[in-house]
């Protein structure tokens, strides 16, 4: 499981270390690790690494003097290293570190503001080291005009964000222009929330964690990312003796005579998702298409009190106008068990929730769910700050909310986080939500009751149904992305994500089977 931290969570973990006047050595492994990555970067790029070009945007800061010192190392090693110092002041160790190495120093002014930004376009390599977890709000000044003009240039290199890209809340993932973006991030000590959720995701690239000494003096982790080891422990497994009702009966409200194609999606993703039996209910023509298109399908016009399941789905494909659907889905709501309630039924929901309901608004249905709920927010305010809008929700609702999107986020009402990236920009296309809603409404179906499995991974309580719903967007996403290299990277409908799932779902059971999940480490790269 990848863990991520608030700025203040890292920088307290630092405290014991710095009191015992370790901060030297501290910046010094987080130089390090920094320089390390950009040769590793460089060389897997096929790149000489002699006579390569670096620049380094160095702030006034610690994060400007990780820079400097990464800088240095690499001066060292041959390049030709030149560090841009953005604040009226630097680290002046780093500094000195970087001239002895052979590094070159040029302080940012207006009249010189074209030239360096044309020196970072043409380097190999720009570390962006102007602010890290000390940031107060975003780039301002000649720093942030430098950074607008190296965006915009034509580069030619790669950039290689020191702890974060600047500009980047850590804590919220808000993101505050202009941002260079970066193709790797390198963080030190702990991933910052701020880049496993979105807006902050789009610009930090690959995620590399590495480790300076404060690991075992962080706290417990403020946001979570399940890994295919976790995936692995948390899939469900049916037993010899298993029997269909046994593995677990997922009940469907969807589908409606203006979108009866959402039933059909939903019904797919939760029969690839390895639920026992999935009951359909709903209009007769949509049961209809339901049975023709997924024989395995046990439909009926009956009631929510009448069918007997162990989770529910309800609202994929649901109008305003669908009364009869939207009573089975408030009743399967009212009847205790786990429910995932997507589109159509979330304008429908009563005001108190449990977190065994998992709500699945896009970022429009999340803000119309805050309109409802009398805390106006409009689309572009939910999508500037994701994880501050899911946890509000949950905390709003009593339920489980997952916010679907390029990162998806899952907020436990009681304070967990989950956040996966594991998808395909091809994902965003018409059903695809419907597959995942059916997929959760499997996963609900089978493990809802199985409080063990997560408690094994530190899951307590209420947080694992925000882990069950994190695991169906994993699994979701994965099978988008491996549909899509199924076409070698082409585009993918709604149907094809739920047929690429299985063999998902088999591969990532496989590390299982052979222990594999023991190699969880915390160094690798986030996806
Ligand atoms: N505490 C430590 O010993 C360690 C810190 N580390 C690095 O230090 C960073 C944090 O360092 P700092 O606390 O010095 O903070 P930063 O380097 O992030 O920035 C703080 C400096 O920038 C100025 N500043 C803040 N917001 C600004 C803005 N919007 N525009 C312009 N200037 C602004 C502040 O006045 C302050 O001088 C981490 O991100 C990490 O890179 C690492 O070296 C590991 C060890
Ligand atoms: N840019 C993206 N990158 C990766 N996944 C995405 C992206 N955009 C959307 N998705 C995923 O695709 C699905 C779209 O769901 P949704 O918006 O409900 O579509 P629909 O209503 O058409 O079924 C979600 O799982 C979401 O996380
Ligand atoms: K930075």
């Amino acid at each position: 499981m990848i863990s991520a931290y608030t700025g203040t969570q890292v920088r307290a973990a630092e405290e014991p270390l710095l009191a015992d006047g370790l901060g030297d050595v501290l910046m010094q492994r987080a130089a390090h690790g920094l320089a390390n990555a950009v040769v590793n970067e460089l060389r897997s790029r096929g790149s000489r690494l002699n006579g390569a070009r670096v620049v380094v945007l160095a702030g006034k800061g610690n994060n400007g003097g990780d820079g400097l010192f990464a800088g240095a190392f690499l001066a060292a090693r041959g390049m030709r290293t030149t560090a841009v110092l953005t604040g009226d002041a630097a680290h002046q160790a780093g500094l000195a570190a970087l001239e002895r190495a052979g590094g070159r120093v040029q302080r940012l002014t207006d009249a010189g503001l074209p030239d360096l930004a044309e020196e970072a376009a043409r380097a190999d390599v720009v570390i962006d080291a102007v602010l890290g977890t000390g940031a107060k709000g975003g780039l301002r000044g000649s720093a942030a005009a430098l950074v607008q003009a190296v965006t915009d240039a034509h580069r030619r290199g790669f950039v290689v964000a020191c702890d974060l890209p600047s500009g980047v809340d850590a804590d919220t993932g808000e993101a505050a222009a202009p941002i260079l973006p970066a193709d790797l991030t390198v963080t030190f000590g702990g991933a910052k929330n701020g880049l496993l959720a979105d807006p902050g995701a789009d610009y930090a690239g690959r995620v590399l964690v590495v480790p300076i000494g404060i690991e075992k003096h962080l706290p417990e982790p403020s946001l979570h990312r399940l890994e295919d080891a976790d995936m692995a422990r948390l899939l469900p497994h049916p037993s010899r003796r298993a029997q269909k009702y046994s593995r677990g009966v997922l009940g469907v409200v969807a589908g409606s005579e203006d979108y009866p194609g959402a039933a059909v999606l939903a019904c797919r993703g939760a029969l690839a998702a390895g639920v026992g039996m999935v009951r359909y209910l709903g209009p007769p023509s949509v049961a209809d298409l339901v049975r023709q298109s997924c024989p395995e399908v046990v439909c009926s016009t009956g009631t929510v009190a009448g069918n007997r399941v162990q989770a529910w789905l309800v609202g994929s494909g649901l109008g305003p106008g669908d009364h009869d659907q939207l009573t089975r889905a408030r009743d399967a709501i009212a009847s205790g068990l786990p429910v995932v309630a997507d589109a159509g039924a979330l304008p429908a929901l009563p005001a108190v929730l449990p977190p065994h309901v998992v709500l699945t608004p896009h970022a429009g249905e999340l803000a119309s769910l805050f309109q409802r709920l009398g805390h106006p927010e409009d689309r572009e305010a939910v999508e500037a700050g994701t994880l501050a809008a899911a946890r509000s929700a949950a905390e709003r609702t009593g339920a489980t909310v997952l916010l679907k999107g390029a990162t998806t986020l899952v907020a436990a009402p009681q304070g967990a986080i989950f956040s996966q990236a594991d998808g395909t920009p091809w994902l965003a296309t018409a059903g695809s939500g419907d597959v995942l809603a059916g997929v959760i409404g499997a996963l609900l179906a089978q493990a809802g009751d199985d409080a063990g499995r997560f408690s094994e991974l530190g899951i307590f309580a209420d947080a694992r149904w925000a882990a069950i719903a994190a695991l169906g967007a994993a699994l979701h996403g994965q099978a988008g992305t491996a549909a899509s290299a199924s076409v070698s990277g082409g585009p993918i409908t709604a149907g094809r994500v739920a047929e690429a799932l299985p063999e998902i779902w088999g591969k990532v059971s496989m590390l299982s089977k052979y222990g594999a999940w023991k190699r969880n480490s915390r160094s690798q790269p986030l996806r």
